[in-house]
């Protein structure tokens, strides 16, 4: 008996000893200290950035804001492209085609370096971008028009806001001959959005899990159909910009079909939830509440009208101005966005490179730059960094400008960013505009300032997905 408690004793220690001679002697000077103590692998925080050890690998964690530009002008060594050019797999694509995604991942001519900047032009402010707000603004003010004919509904909050950018974002960017169009293809997308990442991450995942084959499947071929039918010709100039930098790199239109599934995570995966968590932010606290309703409703006309000896009353409201007139609302949007933004802003070493002048980073391990670190940094943000104050861009525009990650930064700068503000501020007014919002069966009080538990969900979490809530018809 006491011979076996030795060697499991002096197992355990030997391992101990192995691993933390192996963690020590594998750990260059020159890179950012690791966070081992007593305990390999495990934690401690405070530095401006330190080393995480996996077995077999590293993380990298940017804390410190000042380290970012120093990161950022090096993107073509600390990669996020590597990432897109590794979804044709999951997409269901060729492999001559995922090849062609996965080449030159340092070259800014390659594929996967070159999409998100010739679909550009589409997205800055102009003709292009201005169609594109135009349909999905008409959308969701159709959506909420066939809400205030039933006076008071009740929605979930999260599944109305997902539906409702999911619609006007689909029919903005693929055109009339939207495949979302389809309930069955808008079901599918529920089911293939959540499970992308069960894709990535578990081997033998398409045996393990069909049914996220099977709705992946389902969108390819309503995309195959589209771009069989000429969809990309009525679409936005985003889709047709896709196809046509697709095509030049000779990607099957079959293929290209499959890379417009990828870009629905781009347009509707983040846009749904920062959506959501706008709304709660504005409804949620009476002071925010009346602020941006003050200011919305300055944007509203009331315009007569004479037919057949009687005078009718329309009330007008010009959301092309929604920008420019009404700073407490963008700013509730920024400060949405600070506080509730998960973006781990991850990226891979794909060769050695040096942060700063002074910390090593090895080729071949991630490096991550979390946001919500960023945003909550006292010194840039001040003493009231955990609380939301939706003044707090107003009060101050130039605040945070590198601290910010809410749309990334440097050469990984969301394109989408002007397209996806106007839509959730389009929103946010035309539901403060025609709605009284309130928590089914309770009082906007209960509903608190504080910011409440965080959770897992695309690059926001979401905790309250499970509430419903009351809209009701103001007339106004
Ligand atoms: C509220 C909605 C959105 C949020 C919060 C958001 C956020 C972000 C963030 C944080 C990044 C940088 C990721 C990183 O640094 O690791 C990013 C990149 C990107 N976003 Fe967005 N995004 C939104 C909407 C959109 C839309 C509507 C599009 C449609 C074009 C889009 C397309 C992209 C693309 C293509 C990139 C990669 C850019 C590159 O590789 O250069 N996003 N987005």
């Amino acid at each position: 008996m006491a011979s076996i408690l030795v060697s499991v004793v002096g197992t355990i220690t030997a391992t101990y000893m192995f691993l933390y001679l192996l963690l020590h002697i594998s750990q260059d000077t020159k890179e950012p200290p690791a966070i081992v103590t007593q305990i390999p692998f495990l934690n401690k925080y405070g530095l401006p950035i330190y080393t995480l050890r996996l077995p077999f690998s590293r993380i990298y964690i940017a804390n410190d804001t000042e380290l970012l530009p120093s990161i950022q002008a090096q993107w073509r060594a600390i990669s996020f492209s590597v990432f897109t050019a590794n979804t044709g797999e999951q997409l269901g694509m060729t492999k001559t085609s995922r090849e062609t995604m996965e080449r030159g991942l340092m070259d800014p001519d390659s594929f996967s370096i070159s999409w998100p900047k010739y679909m550009q032009p589409a997205m800055v402010p102009g003709e292009d971008l201005d169609r594109m707000n135009k349909i999905s603004i008409e959308a969701i003010a159709s959506a909420t028009k066939d809400l205030s004919a039933n006076g008071t509904a009740r929605v979930g909050l999260w599944q109305w806001t997902h539906d409702i950018i999911i619609r006007s974002t689909s029919k903005a960017v693929w055109g009339p001959q939207n495949p979302f169009e389809d309930e069955k293809v808008e079901e599918a997308w529920k089911i293939f959005e959540p499970g992308f990442l069960t894709l990535n991450i578990f081997p033998f995942a398409s045996l393990l899990f069909p049914q996220i084959l099977r709705a992946r499947e389902r969108i390819a071929t309503a995309m195959v159909q589209y771009m069989r039918r000429d969809g990309p010709k009525s679409g936005s100039g985003l889709v047709r910009r896709l196809v046509e930098h697709h095509t030049r790199f000779g990607l099957p239109l079959e293929d290209i079909a499959r890379s417009q599934i990828g870009i629905g995570f781009a347009v509707m995966s983040n846009t749904a939830p920062c959506a959501l968590w706008m709304l709660y932010h504005i409804f949620s606290d009476e002071r925010v509440l009346e602020d941006v309703r003050r200011e919305v409703a300055k944007l509203v006309e009331t315009r007569t009208e004479e037919g057949g000896g009687v005078e009718t009353a329309t009330n007008v409201v010009d959301l092309s101005a929604l920008q420019s007139s009404c700073p407490v609302l963008l700013s509730t949007f920024q400060e949405t966005l600070r506080v509730r933004t998960l973006s781990p802003g991850v990226r891979m070493l794909l060769e050695d490179a040096v942060v700063d002048d002074t910390y090593l980073l090895k080729k071949g391990n991630l490096l991550m730059m979390p946001a919500m670190v960023h945003h909550t940094s006292a010194p840039i943000w001040g003493p009231d960094a955990n609380l939301f104050n939706h003044l707090r861009f107003k009060d101050n525009p130039r605040l945070g400008r590198t601290a910010f990650r809410g749309f990334g930064g440097g050469h990984v700068l969301c394109p989408g960013r002007f397209f996806a503000r106007t839509e959730i501020m389009a929103l946010a007014a035309l539901l403060l505009l025609r709605f009284d919002v309130m928590p089914a069966g309770g009082n906007g009080s209960s509903l608190r300032r504080r910011i409440p538990r965080r959770s897992r969900a695309s690059l926001f979490q979401i905790t309250i997905s499970r509430w419903s809530f009351d809209l009701e018809d103001q007339r106004i």
